[in-house]
């Protein structure tokens, strides 16, 4: 036999170390028993030498820092370029996942329709899989359009072979155009084979109603029924999408995890560039699930990100035709701006972060000029104003004496909520709270150059403050505090996950004071600072106070290193 030997060296090697699965999987595998054409002697003889020489094994070795999470989508090109492994290429870069690609048949297609279908012979299609799954460590496996019953089954097949951390099947009948892209001989497939093993299945309303026997679907009411009809083929989770509900204002799509149902409702964003909406919402659900989120906040992550690209391209013109593609990469224009201001927002600015308050100052008799001035001569390294009853014109002029004194001390001075008054006395930015202007709108209104935070609870929030493009994210209500009514707290151990999981640098928030600050720095070794209200301002020395909690963060900071 061609391999024996490679093979069996592989097989004894203690040398290479490869992890027990692999190395059953290899044992085991299907190369071995190939019918030995002369070009398949050839293709065995690359995979075993491949794997003889180390290429395998590095790749079991690389540390787990190293290691980007991999979606594998199974699906059709779009030569549009909309939707289909191009969508899902995208959305992958998009949302920081790499993307191999198996296709299953070639499409020409555009912004009118489908014009054309190519299908992959089944054999070629195995063959893709093999090439991938053999070498490369998927996490998760997207399917899109599968085109023939044969090419399902030649993909559930490879998928017990190979079994990855969770598939995701978005079932493409027919596109939004009304093109047919898989006949309804696949449905067997799907309903007998494929969805029994699928971690979510994300039908639209017209691929619902075909896996139901055309059911109609005219109502939530009919979406919820579908979804729970579906969800006993087998499949554990239930996505069925509303983008193509008649009469609907807004975008809801039911979830449905075999117990709950969930709406999920998001504005219809008026726009004719919804092409490849359903493709791209998979790949981004799979590539949530391949950094290791929990299915429902996959879901909602996707389905956000859908909406703000959506929204971000909803004037793009490309193409003539009813249906135009949108814009994936919304979020690097947000890493470009960041690119052009990186001087000017500074994370190591969060260390002592005070946040006025109204009432505070009305009760100790300071101006809220009086009560900057003292916090940055303590030693304060960013304030914000935070003036939830004041006057707006009174607002503006505070604000602006606050920073000529802010700018003297070289310290930032943001404005809460109010993105009219920072634009009015040209303060440094603004932080936003979960219902006040989306940062991205903000981001768009204040321009690049200003500082943007955000307040966040949940990895899902702080995740969405970095695809708007903000700059922090305040986290919290670490303790319980009385300066925010019904704020729910979420402790340590909640500050710790969101700081861990945040690509923004964070500073924690809500209770915080001297006794308890250096506790906090050491608990969230990524926290880069804590904000404080009562602490400073509700104090009858507010320089002393200042003074006597930067040492305690300094120190905090130094034991750190
Ligand atoms: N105009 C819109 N505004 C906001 N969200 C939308 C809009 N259209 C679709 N969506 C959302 O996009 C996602 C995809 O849904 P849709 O029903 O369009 O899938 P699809 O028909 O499979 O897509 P396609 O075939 O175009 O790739 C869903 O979360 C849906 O709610
Ligand atoms: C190749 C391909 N896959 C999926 C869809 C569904 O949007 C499409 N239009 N084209
Ligand atoms: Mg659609």
């Amino acid at each position: 036999m061609a391999c024996a030997l490679p093979l069996e060296r592989y097989k004894s090697s203690t040398s290479l170390q490869v992890a027990p699965s692999v190395f059953r999987q290899v044992r085991n595998s299907s190369f071995v028993s190939w019918n030995s054409d002369s070009n398949k002697k050839n293709q065995r003889q690359f995979f075993v030498t491949m794997q003889a020489d180390n290429r395998v094994s590095r790749n079991m070795h690389t540390s787990s820092d190293n290691k980007i999470p991999h979606v594998l989508t199974v699906a059709g090109s779009d030569s549009g370029g909309g939707a289909g492994i191009q969508a899902d290429l995208k959305a992958c870069a998009a949302r920081r996942v790499y993307c191999s690609t198996v296709i299953t048949a070639v499409t020409a297609q555009n912004t009118v329709g489908v014009q054309g279908v190519n299908i992959v012979p089944e054999d070629f299609v195995a063959e893709q899989l093999r090439s991938v799954l053999y070498d490369m460590h998927v996490d998760v496996v997207k399917t899109g359009m599968l085109p023939s019953l044969n090419i399902v089954k030649v993909l559930c097949r490879s998928l017990r072979e190979f079994p990855v951390k969770a598939l995701v099947v978005d079932p493409v009948m027919v596109s939004t155009s009304g093109d047919v892209l898989a006949g309804h001989s696949v449905l067997a497939g799907f309903r007998e084979e494929l969805l029994p093993m699928a971690d979510i299945v994300t039908p639209n309303i017209k691929e619902a109603s075909a896996l139901l026997n055309n059911v109609p679907l005219r109502s939530v009411s009919d979406m919820r029924t579908a979804a729970k009809l579906i969800h006993d083929l087998g499949p554990r989770n239930v996505l069925v999408k509303g983008g193509d509900l008649p009469d609907s204002l807004d975008a809801i799509d039911v979830f449905f995890d075999g117990e709950e149902f969930y709406e999920l409702c998001s504005p219809r964003v008026n726009t004719h560039n919804t092409h490849g909406t359903g493709c791209t919402l998979a790949s981004s659900i799979a590539a949530e699930l391949a950094k290791g989120s929990s299915m429902f906040s996959a879901v909602k992550l996707a389905k956000r990100y859908v909406e703000t690209a959506l929204d971000y391209s909803k004037d793009l013109f490309i193409g003539n035709g009813a249906q135009g593609p949108f814009d994936h990469f919304l979020a690097l224009k947000n890493i470009d701006q960041c690119c052009h201001r990186q001087d000017s927002f500074n994370p190591n600015c969060l260390l002592l972060y005070a946040v006025t308050d109204s009432s505070m100052n009305r009760k100790w008799g300071r101006s809220i000029a009086d009560a900057v001035k003292a916090a940055v001569e303590g030693g304060a390294t960013i304030v914000q104003l935070r003036e939830k009853d004041a006057e707006t014109r009174e607002f503006i002029d505070a604000a602006k004496v606050c920073l000529e004194i802010c700018r003297s001390y070289g310290v930032p001075l943001l404005i809460n909520d109010r993105i009219d008054v920072a634009l009015a006395c040209d303060a440094d930015g603004v932080h936003v709270g979960q219902s006040d202007m989306p940062a991205h709108l903000a981001r768009s209104l204040l321009g690049p150059e200003k500082i943007i935070g955000v307040s966040c609870k949940t990895i899902e929030q702080a995740e969405q403050a970095w695809v708007d493009g903000a700059d922090y994210i305040g986290c919290g209500g670490v303790y319980p505090t009385s300066t925010k009514a019904n704020n729910r707290t979420i402790g340590l151990d909640g500050l710790r996950e969101v700081c861990q999981a945040s690509k923004l640098p964070a500073v924690a928030i809500g209770g915080i004071g001297l006794s308890n600050a250096s506790v906090v720095m050491e608990s969230v070794p990524n926290v880069k600072g804590v904000a404080v209200v009562s602490a400073l301002f509700d104090r009858e020395c507010v320089l002393t106070e200042t003074r006597n909690l930067h040492t305690v963060l300094s120190e905090a900071m130094l034991s750190r290193k």
